[in-house]
């Protein structure tokens, strides 16, 4: 089924559901052979309704595969301190073999902080900065699941990254950073835009992949993408219970060669790659 691109559309709900009937069944044997299941903890913080909606679709899919999934949740006036223990003791957890601090998080706590306090075997978002250095040189072993989704449907879909001319727009730690990494790694040719970038259309129209992070309700238009592009849409904006992407993908679609729908797209594979870190996670300790 690789290779084959349905009206040049990227369907991540295909994809990951090939990816978590694999798992399905590797966590199966993994249980058989030795008893081993792998354990996810997720820690949410306050009541922001998307993160509540993410940290829902994430235990969701740890049931369809097999995986155990615990549901820390915390108040929105907890202390750095209160959060720092509480991921310590996860650490400490013989069945949990990750942790996962869903972002954003109240202002008044820091996620460098308490990133860092996450053990880096456990560390299956990939933020920690050993994972993050990992990753700067060529290893990559937990990196963030956003960009290794995208990297994922790249190869689903046997499109060649080497040599290719690609752009990000957007460079959070989420996504852009990580993703100019790994697309680095593979021999891209990568240039990173954000909110100062001075002529974005300039960048985003000579691409041969494109992807967009930035968070701005249909930022790109079909004028600002190269024919035959590769267009990757990470954008999630919510208006009156309709969710719309970063591409304005009703008239893109007509230009690029594979295009990402939101939703159906890029969420569903970040959602099937945290599953596959939290089954490494586990085998590694096998
Ligand atoms: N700890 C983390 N926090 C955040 C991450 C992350 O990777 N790790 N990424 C984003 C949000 N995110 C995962 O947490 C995420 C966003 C969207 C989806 C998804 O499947 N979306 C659906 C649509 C859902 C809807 O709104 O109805 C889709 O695109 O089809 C999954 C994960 C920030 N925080």
């Amino acid at each position: 089924m690789a290779g084959e691109a349905k009206q040049g559309i990227i369907d991540g709900r295909a994809i990951s559901k090939q990816i978590e009937a694999e798992l399905t069944e590797e966590i199966a044997s993994m249980k058989a052979d030795d008893g081993m299941v792998p354990g996810l903890a997720t820690i949410l913080v306050g009541q922001d309704p998307a993160s509540q909606l993410y940290v829902r679709l994430k235990h969701k899919a740890c049931d369809r595969v097999g995986i155990y999934a615990e549901d820390q949740k915390l108040d929105a006036s907890i202390t750095q301190k209160e959060l720092l223990d509480r991921i310590k003791n996860l650490n400490t957890r013989a069945d949990i073999h990750g942790i996962l601090l869903q972002l954003p998080l109240p202002q008044h706590l820091d996620a460098k902080k308490a990133m860092q306090a996450i053990d880096p075997a456990k560390d299956v978002d990939g933020f920690h900065p050993y994972n993050v250095g990992n990753l700067m040189i060529g290893d990559e072993g937990f990196v963030p699941c956003t960009p290794a989704g995208i990297i994922r449907a790249l190869e689903y879909y046997d499109v060649d990254i080497e040599g290719k001319d690609v752009v990000i727009v957007g460079h959070s730690n989420v996504v852009g950073k990580p993703m100019a990494a790994m697309l680095l790694n593979r021999n891209a040719t990568v240039a990173v835009c954000h909110v100062y970038t001075k002529d974005l259309k300039s960048y985003t129209a000579g691409a041969d992949i494109l992807v967009v992070a930035a968070g701005v309700k249909h930022l790109i238009k079909e004028d600002m993408v190269k024919k035959g592009a590769v267009v990757f849409d990470a954008g999630i904006t919510e208006e009156e219970g309709k969710i719309y992407g970063d591409v304005d993908f009703e008239n893109v679609v007509n230009k690029a060669s594979l295009i990402t729908p939101v939703p159906g797209g890029v969420g569903p594979m970040t959602i099937a790659t945290l599953l596959t870190h939290v089954t490494f996670a586990a085998k590694k300790i096998e």
